[in-house]
């Protein structure tokens, strides 16, 4: 038994413990990395703030970036996410892949599931050839009104089409009410249990032509084994790997490009899911 008088001794010695194995746990591992950012860390700071962290994002550039200066809201954004509190954004290294994959397509439509601040739709947006259009997919509303307030101070609002609602829901949606024929670029960003449904959606709704291209984000963290298993064991695509690290960490993670092979549609097993494709307004 401990005497009364050692025990703040005991329970600061405790504290100090689960400090040291958490700072080391963060380190070391990118689960446990995102659990103290996007859970921990960020619920103490917005409880103490009154104020999410994406208000947080956007207000720092609103402060420090340029309006109509791309380039500089993207610096903004990786400045704060990389100083002050990590955000799921793709993040200047990944951004890099993402902007050589954007130059070497040089898309006319482009499609991005999975939105969240629009860090990587500007950085797309502001690639694209003139008369070129980027479809941003979010179904958080609060992630959508920061975006939208993102793209027009980046500028590049006449760019891009931001989409609120579940990417499974506009996908089929695409051809008929946003009068798109094929995409020649999507970036895959969104939860990772939603890639593989969409990446077959996509192909249900002819979305995809031969040549087009998927790149997938955080296929090491938080992972995607199920699409890298579709895509991988699928004579319709070509598969690029591009080891890099998690956004803002020195976690490892990959990008994975997958170049579509033979672009005539494939049979759903689902027949609704088909009719839904080419009749949903
Ligand atoms: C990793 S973040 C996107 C980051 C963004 N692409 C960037 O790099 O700046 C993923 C976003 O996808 C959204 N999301 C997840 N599943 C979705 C779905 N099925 N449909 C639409 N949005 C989705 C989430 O709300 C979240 O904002
Ligand atoms: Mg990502």
């Amino acid at each position: 038994m401990l005497e009364s008088s050692s025990v703040p001794l005991f329970i600061v010695f405790v504290l100090l413990f689960i400090l040291l194995l958490s700072v080391v746990l963060i380190r070391r591992n990118g689960t446990a990395a995102l659990i103290w950012n996007e859970i921990i860390r960020e619920k103490i700071t917005n409880f103490i703030m009154n104020q999410s962290k994406e208000q947080r994002i956007l207000n720092y550039v609103l402060q420090n970036a340029v309006r109509g200066d791309p380039c500089s809201v993207i610096d903004a954004i990786d400045t704060y996410c990389s100083q002050k509190e990590w955000a799921m954004n793709v993040g200047n290294e990944k951004g890099l892949i993402l902007d050589k994959t954007v130059e070497e397509i040089n898309p006319s439509v482009a499609l991005e599931l999975g939105t969240y601040c629009g860090y990587s739709a500007v950085r797309i947006a502001r690639l694209l050839k003139a008369g070129a259009r980027l479809l941003t997919v979010e179904f958080n509303p609060e992630f959508a009104a920061i975006a939208k307030q993102m793209i027009e101070f980046a500028g590049v609002q006449d760019k891009v089409t931001l989409i609120e609602g579940p990417s499974e829901e506009i996908i089929p949606q695409l051809k008929k009410k946003y009068e798109v024929d094929t995409l020649d670029f999507v970036f895959v960003d969104h939860w990772k249990d939603r890639y593989t449904p969409d990446t077959i959606l996509l192909q249900e709704c002819s979305l995809l032509r031969k040549g087009s291209v998927l790149l997938a984000d955080n296929i090491i963290v938080p992972g995607a084994p199920e699409f890298v298993n579709y895509i991988r064991n699928n004579p319709r695509f070509q598969c690029t790997n591009y080891p890099s690290h998690l956004e803002y960490m020195k976690v490892q993670d990959a990008m994975k490009k997958a170049c579509t092979l033979q672009g005539e549609h494939i049979r759903s097993t689902d027949s609704t899911k088909l009719l839904a494709c080419h009749f949903k307004h």
